[in-house]
């Protein structure tokens, strides 16, 4: 059954009651509560146009605004969930990239019912999530990955992966479908049980402010793109490992603007992933397309 973009952000981010919603009263709810924001820059690779045709890239350093964040929409949440999330704006002289990332490389629905399903059987506890391992195995993959997914011990240390397709333009004009894949330059390091006991449950903030202070966080940046009969609109479903991939450049998270009102309070505003330069185009992934209308939505209660 069709559900109203009103019924997927209430069931994402907790349900206001109808009474005060029509009422106009504002709800402050939103996923990914718990998150700070900071600054930096992007460098792209200056080969990446060999091969692909977007001019966005042919700049040689561009101003990046990150919000990192946890999933749910408790702002006091625990850092010792495994869960990790990246929010860039890449902002060129000209045009704009986003990016809205979390660190697994697989998610939890493929399309609009199943989504509504997973947010609103989560949200019911142990039953509930027994329910979705039992009768939705795109629940049960994301869930199996989870379990063995030890939390990282920084921001820094993690990957981050779009999940959604994208349409990117080569220099034939062609059109090849790929996905986002940054890979920390630092290595991926995840905390042991011992470690994470002598944690506070808030570190990660504290962890990225620092070491920033000393030495940028740096990741690397690819497309890992599709080959032919790879599934381009589910992002349940992972491609092979052997895949190719082209190195777009590298995000460096130093703080240098981090004075900036517009830095601090970027987690006022939305990031919104099908904002795309010349020559990246969204693919037909459900999920993808939901995304922004969603975002809006989410947006305007909290305003
Ligand atoms: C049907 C698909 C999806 C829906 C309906 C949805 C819904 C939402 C909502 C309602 C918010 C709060 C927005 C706000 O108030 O600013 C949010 C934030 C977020 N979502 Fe999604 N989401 C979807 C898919 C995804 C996927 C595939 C990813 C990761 C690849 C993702 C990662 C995030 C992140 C990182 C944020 C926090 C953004 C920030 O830092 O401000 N979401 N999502």
């Amino acid at each position: 059954s069709e559900k109203t973009m009103q019924e997927i952000v209430d069931a994402v981010n907790g349900t206001p009651d109808m009474a005060s919603r029509e009422a106009g009263k504002k709800v402050k709810l939103r996923n990914h509560a718990k998150g700070f924001c900071t600054s930096g820059y992007f460098a792209p690779n200056p080969k990446l146009n060999d091969e692909l045709a977007i001019p966005f890239f042919d700049q040689s350093k561009i101003n990046v605004t990150a919000r990192f964040s946890m999933g749910g929409t408790n702002p006091n949440a625990s850092d010792k969930t495994a869960g990790r999330f990246m929010s860039l704006k890449i902002d060129g002289d000209k045009e704009n990239l986003n990016f809205v990332t979390t660190n697994s490389p697989v998610f939890f629905a493929g399309n609009l019912d199943d989504f509504f399903t997973f947010q609103v059987k989560v949200k019911q506890g142990p039953e509930g999530k027994q329910w979705l391992i039992d009768n939705k195995p795109d629940a049960k993959a994301f869930f199996d990955f989870v379990k063995q997914l030890p939390p990282s011990a920084s921001f820094a240390n993690s990957p981050y992966f779009g999940v959604n397709s994208f349409l990117f333009t080569t220099k034939n004009n062609d059109i090849v479908p790929g996905r986002w894949i940054f890979e920390p330059a630092d290595g991926v390091v995840n905390l042991s049980q011992v470690q994470l006991a002598e944690l506070p449950d808030d570190f990660l903030k504290e962890e990225l402010l620092t070491r920033i202070k000393h030495e940028p966080a740096v990741w690397n940046l690819f497309i890992k793109l599709a080959e032919k009969d790879d599934e381009i609109n589910n992002p349940t479903v992972l491609w092979p490992e052997d895949r190719q991939r082209l190195l777009v450049g590298q995000v460096i998270i130093n703080g240098e603007r981090d004075n900036e009102s517009t830095i601090q309070t970027c987690g006022n505003s939305i990031f919104n992933p099908v904002l795309l330069p010349k020559g990246i185009t969204p693919s037909a992934d459900p999920i993808l397309n939901a995304r922004t209308p969603a975002y809006i939505e989410s947006f305007i209660r909290r305003l």
